[in-house]
């Protein structure tokens, strides 16, 4: 597919730059980002500076904003010891009564939410545009939906002829969250919801990369009343992780992160038959018919691949297009990809930040640069833009074939690849010719084609005529390699209990002798 000419450098068009915002005139906006202290534990901040030091910086400046320290094996013990504690009373507690207590918090977390959203996006560079509907929001959401279930956990009975049996659903105990850096309140809320509803305890932690959301996440549901010892917030990298995973008293590891990264852990909780739910990497499909409508197909697929500059699991980054419209499809693609707003991210106008870290950055590039040696043609964007902070512009590739690595791997980055097809089979095969299988998106108007196709496709998630919208009442995640168990709904309740059988015998009991 020809690419159509480059489009102008989206910085060019910046509204904030147009405005005449000056990087003086937004510090004077940007908050303290230091938190009180770097873990949350039995209901109170405490630090502990014998654990490494880890920067948290404002990816649209390169500028350190805050400090945490990684926990140190006395820090996790504490936070373990108090969640096995207060888990005990909190199961014993009236559901109702939980599920009060995170209404509470969501009704906090909405009252707050542009305080939490400026946090958010100096935590990741997502822009406040974003922030302030799709994260703290999104938490609220979770933590309302599960608070209101809370009540209505329920088993089932079994009738045998006298004899009966029924099932009761336990919590399992204490549980571990594990989070990536891309949605740092809304991953921490996403677990802590349906883990509280059902009577667990957490212990959550947050990314090395993004550590600040979590806190307020327990300073919040603390506020509503929760009490202490049962959402405690550690920091750190992979080793404090390594540690939550295999301690004895935890009973499930819930993590969202990268396949590889998934791999070790649930591994890793496998050799104590704990329970896991991995939400993990992708690399998504989506297929856009001949029939669909244009707009909202060029809509869907800037939502799935430039929302948070592409670090979004489900994103839909293989982008398969029916031959007969892909060169309308790719025009009107670049000229608008061509108007989006960068900029400050805590101006409200920048519809698009920075890459979260360097390294992630770093990565994207390099995708890019074997891309290009692959043959493929950069539409749009496609290198590192010359300002302070870890940037690159909305990346659009074309002239590709299936087995280059842009088209294989998973970028988490802003980086389409546009590929086109003949028919619905052939598109089918190669969109599920993949060990992901996250999300997937078919924008069509024949109703018939949306439902065959989605019953084909494999994959989790499927959003038709839309994409990467994620209802707290909708389960959420991958098959295959992107991961076990959903979060969300219903499900995520099953996901935090298990089923105890009572056998119940009406009668007399037969023995052999
Ligand atoms: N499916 C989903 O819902 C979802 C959502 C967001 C992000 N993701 C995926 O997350 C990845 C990006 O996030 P990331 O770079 O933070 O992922 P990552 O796998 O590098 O890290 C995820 C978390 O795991 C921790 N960790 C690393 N090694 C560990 C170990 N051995 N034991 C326990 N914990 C360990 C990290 O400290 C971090 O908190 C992408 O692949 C993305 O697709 C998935
Ligand atoms: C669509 C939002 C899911 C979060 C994954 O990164």
């Amino acid at each position: 597919m020809s690419a159509g000419g480059q489009p102008p450098d989206p910085r060019s068009i910046s509204k904030a730059e147009k405005t005449g915002t000056t990087p003086a005139e937004t510090e004077m906006t940007r908050p303290d980002a230091q938190p009180t202290a770097s873990h949350f534990i039995d209901g109170a901040y405490v630090e502990d500076t014998g654990g490494d030091a880890i920067p948290v910086i404002y990816p649209a400046t390169g500028e350190t904003v805050a400090t945490v320290h990684a926990a140190t094996p006395a820090v996790v013990e504490r936070a373990l010891a108090s969640a096995v504690r207060a888990q005990v009373e909190w199961a014993a507690m009236a559901p109702v009564a939980r599920g009060r207590i995170l209404r509470r918090a969501a009704d906090l977390i909405r009252a707050r939410n542009r305080e939490l959203s400026v946090l958010e996006t100096l935590d990741t560079g997502k822009p406040l545009q974003e922030t302030l509907v799709a994260d703290a929001m999104s938490g609220a959401d979770a933590l309302e939906y599960f608070g209101g279930l809370a009540a209505d956990v329920t088993g089932a009975t079994m009738q045998f002829g006298g004899d009966w049996a029924y099932t009761i659903r336990k919590p399992l105990g204490v549980c571990v969250g594990i989070g990536a850096w891309n949605y740092p309140t809304q991953i921490a809320c996403w677990k802590a919801a349906p883990a509280l509803a059902t009577g667990n305890a957490m212990v959550f932690k947050p990314s090395e990369t993004t550590p600040l959301c979590a806190l307020k996440v327990a300073e919040i549901l603390h506020e509503a009343g929760l009490p202490a010892g049962l959402f405690n917030v550690v920091q750190g990298r992979g080793p404090v992780g390594a540690a939550l995973t295999t301690d004895a008293r935890v009973a499930k590891v819930s993590l969202t992160g990268s396949v590889p990264t998934g791999r070790k852990v649930a591994a890793a909780a496998a050799g104590a038959m704990k329970h896991v739910t991995m939400e993990l990497g992708g690399k998504s499909p989506i297929l856009i018919f001949e029939d669909a409508d244009m707009d909202d197909a060029v809509s869907g697929a800037i939502n799935g691949n430039f929302y948070s500059s592409g670090q979004v699991c489900s994103n839909g980054t293989r982008v398969f297009v029916h031959e007969s419209i892909a060169a309308d499809f790719l025009a009107r693609l670049t000229e608008r990809v061509a108007t989006a707003t960068l900029g400050d991210p805590l101006d409200e106008a920048v519809n698009f930040g920075p890459m979260t870290t360097e390294a992630q950055l770093d990565i994207v590039l390099g995708h890019i640069a074997r891309a290009r040696a692959e043959g493929a043609t950069v539409a749009a964007g496609g290198s590192r833009l010359d300002r302070p902070g870890f940037w690159i512009g909305p990346t659009i590739l074309t002239d590709l074939t299936d087995d280059m690595a842009c088209v294989r791997e998973e970028i988490f980055g802003p980086v389409m690849s546009v590929l086109t097809f003949r028919d619905e089979a052939e598109a089918l095969a190669r969109a599920n010719a993949t060990d992901f299988g996250l999300s997937a998106g078919v924008f069509t108007r024949d109703l018939a084609r949306a439902h065959r196709i989605a019953a084909a496709l494999e994959a989790g998630t499927i959003w038709i005529n839309q994409y990467n919208l994620t209802p707290a009442g909708m389960p959420f995640g991958g098959s295959k390699a992107s991961g076990i168990g959903r979060e969300n709904a219903r499900m995520a309740m099953d996901h935090f209990t298990e089923a105890q059988t009572i056998y119940v015998g009406m009668g007399p009991v037969d023995s052999a002798y």
